[in-house]
């Protein structure tokens, strides 16, 4: 079915529904000949579950992956790798008080317009819950670029306004999952903690940015045209449920600098052509510069909120309220950090294979 699939050469497939009996993904394109075993995708998935801290929906769930196929041995075969998490505290009932009410910010009115009706279960498709699959896929893609020496790893920036200040790849690296709300800058997640609770307690939510940076990037991945590098990395990034904008480098800022300010210098070092600066975010021309990527996706206020909003009735098609309750997160940033890491890991990949830089004999030593 389209529009559950993303990438060429290497591509993901999700599938499930939130309450429904499970959530799943579907890999093509991985090559023979890599060790994979579940521990290599929980590991991922433990980041992304639910539950875990203040910030994140109450919703109780192990996640534990099961792979179904495209493993034997404790080696890929070079087949779809096929992968799944049981929904064990699914609650189907838990919408039935909205069922003809969309709740505002959300995804219910239209994939009711679209289809003639909808899985009024929670979001169904549109559930945060979907990127179970990517975190899964996406840990495949993650283990496969750290044989290229390509780490990818994101921390929360901005959340509720609370900005944090520069931090070191290191910092990130180290401090991101001490932090309910995965800021790298100790001082700001203290900040960013409260203006959840406070949001919370009015019934509200709030939203914020996620950077994503991938160190150890090779020079020319990436195609000239379409295909460019950063307009996949976009196209990943703005997938994903409640992402509302992404940049790379200095990103919308540039509209407000000079030429001379924005472009990225060249200089000579131990005998490489190397960029000054790295303005452009380690993508030029749709091709990597060599240098860190970097980019960041704006995340908006999680829209299921108890705060009493507007909406209509749509089987009587009168206006009403809606007061939404239940289980939801009541900020997004913290629990997308593992998701934008799994959608940028998942384009280079994409980029590697497409480029012939992946091919089995590399994993097969
Ligand atoms: C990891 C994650 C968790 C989310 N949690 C919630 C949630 O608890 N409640 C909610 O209303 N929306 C949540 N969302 C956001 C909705 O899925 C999203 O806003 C909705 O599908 C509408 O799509 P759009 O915001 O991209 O337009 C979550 C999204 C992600 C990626
Ligand atoms: C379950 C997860 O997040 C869910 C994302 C979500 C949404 O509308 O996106 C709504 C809530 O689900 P429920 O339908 O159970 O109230 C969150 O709990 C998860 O991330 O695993």
């Amino acid at each position: 079915m389209p529009g559950n699939t993303f990438g060429h050469s290497f591509r993901i497939t999700t599938w499930g529904e939130s309450h429904g009996n499970a959530v799943g993904v579907v890999v093509d394109g991985v090559p023979a000949g890599l060790e994979l075993s579940e521990v290599d995708v929980q590991k991922e998935l433990d980041r992304r579950r639910p539950g875990q801290s203040e910030v994140s929906t109450p919703r109780s769930e192990s996640d534990t992956v099961e792979i179904l196929s495209g493993v034997f041995g404790g080696v890929t075969t070079g087949t779809p790798v096929s992968m799944f998490v049981r929904n064990r505290n699914a609650n189907p009932g838990a919408y039935d008080y909205i069922k003809d009410i969309p709740r505002p910010g959300h995804a219910d009115l239209f994939y009711m317009e679209k289809y003639g009706f909808r899985d009024h279960r929670g979001g169904g498709r549109s559930s945060g819950r979907e990127t179970i699959g990517r975190v899964a896929g996406g840990a495949i893609a993650k283990k496969l670029l750290m044989f290229f020496g390509i780490e990818v790893f994101a921390h929360v920036i901005e959340l509720g306004g609370i900005k944090a200040g520069p931090v070191t790849f290191e910092a990130i690296r180290d401090n991101v999952e001490r932090t309910a709300v995965r800021s790298a800058d100790l001082e700001a997640a203290e900040k960013m903690l409260e203006q959840v609770r406070l949001a919370r307690d009015e019934g509200d939510s709030i939203g914020g940015i996620v950077e994503i940076i991938a160190t150890g990037m090779p020079i020319g991945l990436g195609e000239p045209v379409f295909g460019k590098l950063d307009a996949d990395i976009a196209g990943g990034l703005m997938s994903i449920g409640a992402v509302k904008g992404v940049e790379v480098g200095v990103g919308f800022e540039c509209a407000r600098m000079k030429g001379s300010q924005m472009n990225d210098a060249f200089l000579v070092d131990d005998g490489q052509i190397v960029p000054e600066s790295n303005n452009a975010g380690g993508i030029i021309g749709g091709l990597s510069t060599g240098l860190p990527l970097i980019c960041r996706a704006a995340v908006k206020p999680t829209p299921s909120i108890s705060k009493k909003q507007k909406s209509v009735n749509v089987a009587s098609m009168e206006e009403t309220g809606i007061e939404i309750h239940g289980r939801h997160d009541p900020t997004i940033p913290p629990r997308m950090v593992p998701v934008a890491e799994a959608m940028v890991a998942l384009v280079l990949t994409d980029h590697m294979i497409r480029g012939g830089r992946m091919n089995p004999e590399y994993l097969l030593k």
